[in-house]
């Protein structure tokens, strides 16, 4: 009865992978290491370096190590990359998935979690958003990611699994014991960003757009800690293994905040009065993405622990200041 998480060397998956092994549960992680991070798991975890599009060592993992249920995290993350690159965000979210689920068919694994996120709903008219609003991705990112979900559904009819595909909203903060966090030096996220900057790796951040229809302006995002993230995942888990149905769910607070309110809480938890350049808007940013997430509450009892701002980025900073003095270390 071992899970499988996939992409779990990343930010993400390596908190679900001390959730699990905080519940003693048997899991193996299949990581290629493209943005994975190896301090951020456990000592003892049985990590495979290899590909989800690697069908034949994926069945050979699940066999292996008796496989019932797969995370799936592995993917490319970054909206504008995936303009840029379109075919290449294709091939590994969407053509990978497809590769991966193959192999979970094959091997009759019985449950499958799928990452999936709200760029699938795409500019949406409402600033409050249901499950049941329309899908009109407007990025390859979201595109990719709403393929995947089809293709779940379409096997799910076919074949004998459950799936619950879990839209998120934007992921912050870090594991509130300092055992993990955000890692990847690329990162594009805000409020990584602005912790950075507070901590003078930036000279400063930007502002991107403050000519939305919003209150001041600039964009309102649904900002949902990790660690309340992973809580769902493992109540999806549950629910899943006592019998539960294929399901898609939101997973965010229903609580927006604007990018001047998460910068003014990044100065106030660090004590930096950072620089914060107001420049044009960024290519496929909407104004507003908040969830609707009762689906997640009532399906799965979830309730979440951190949903409070101050709590979400001085967890990030702890943790991007603990990366600086890694890497202040290894240089
Ligand atoms: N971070 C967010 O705000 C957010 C929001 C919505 C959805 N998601 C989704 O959550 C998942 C995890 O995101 P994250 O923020 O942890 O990103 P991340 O880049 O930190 O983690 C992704 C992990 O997958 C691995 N990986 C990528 N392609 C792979 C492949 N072909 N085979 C094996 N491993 C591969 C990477 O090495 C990395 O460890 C992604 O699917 C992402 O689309 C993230
Ligand atoms: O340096 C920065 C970075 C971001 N922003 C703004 O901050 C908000 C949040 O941006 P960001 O943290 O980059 O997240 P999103 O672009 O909203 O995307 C995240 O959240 C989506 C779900 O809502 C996921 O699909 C994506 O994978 C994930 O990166 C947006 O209004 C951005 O324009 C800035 O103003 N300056």
């Amino acid at each position: 009865m071992t899970v499988l998480v996939t992409g779990g060397a990343g930010y993400i998956g390596s908190h679900m992978v001390h959730a699990l092994a905080d519940r003693s549960e048997p899991l193996v992680v299949v990581d290629n290491m493209t943005t994975g991070y190896r301090p951020n798991l456990p000592d003892d975890v049985r990590l495979v370096i290899g590909d989800i599009g690697d069908q034949i060592l994926i069945e050979r993992v699940m066999r292996d190590h008796d496989v019932n249920a797969v995370v799936h995290f592995a993917g490319s993350i970054v909206v504008p990359d995936s303009v840029a690159d379109p075919l290449g965000y294709y091939a590994n979210n969407t053509v990978k998935s497809r590769s991966l689920m193959a192999a979970a068919v094959n091997c009759g694994v019985k449950h499958f979690i799928f990452s999936s996120t709200a760029a699938v709903y795409g500019m949406p008219d409402q600033a409050m958003i249901a499950e049941e609003a329309a899908t009109v991705p407007i990025s390859p990112y979201g595109s990719s990611k709403l393929m995947t979900e089809m293709m779940l559904a379409d096997s799910a009819h076919a074949h004998d699994f459950a799936y619950t595909a879990l839209r998120y909203f934007n992921v912050a903060g870090a594991d509130p014991d300092g055992r993990t966090g955000q890692s990847s030096p690329r990162a594009t996220h805000l409020i990584k960003v602005a912790s950075q900057a507070a901590l003078g790796q930036r000279s400063h951040m930007e502002i991107y757009g403050t000519d939305y229809d919003t209150d001041d302006g600039t964009g309102v995002r649904d900002y949902i800690h990790v660690s309340d993230l992973i809580a769902a995942h493992v109540l999806a888990l549950d629910r899943l293994r006592a019998g539960g149905d294929s399901q898609v769910m939101n997973c965010g607070y229903g609580r927006g905040y604007s990018v001047r309110q998460v910068v003014d809480a990044v100065r106030r938890v660090s004590g930096v009065d950072f620089e914060a350049r107001e420049t044009g808007r960024r290519a496929g940013d909407p104004a507003t993405l908040v969830a609707i997430a009762d689906r997640a509450r009532a399906e799965l009892g979830w309730v979440p622990a951190y949903d409070d701002l101050d709590v979400i980025v001085g967890h990030a900073y702890a943790w991007e200041t603990r990366m600086a003095g890694r890497n202040t270390a290894g240089a």
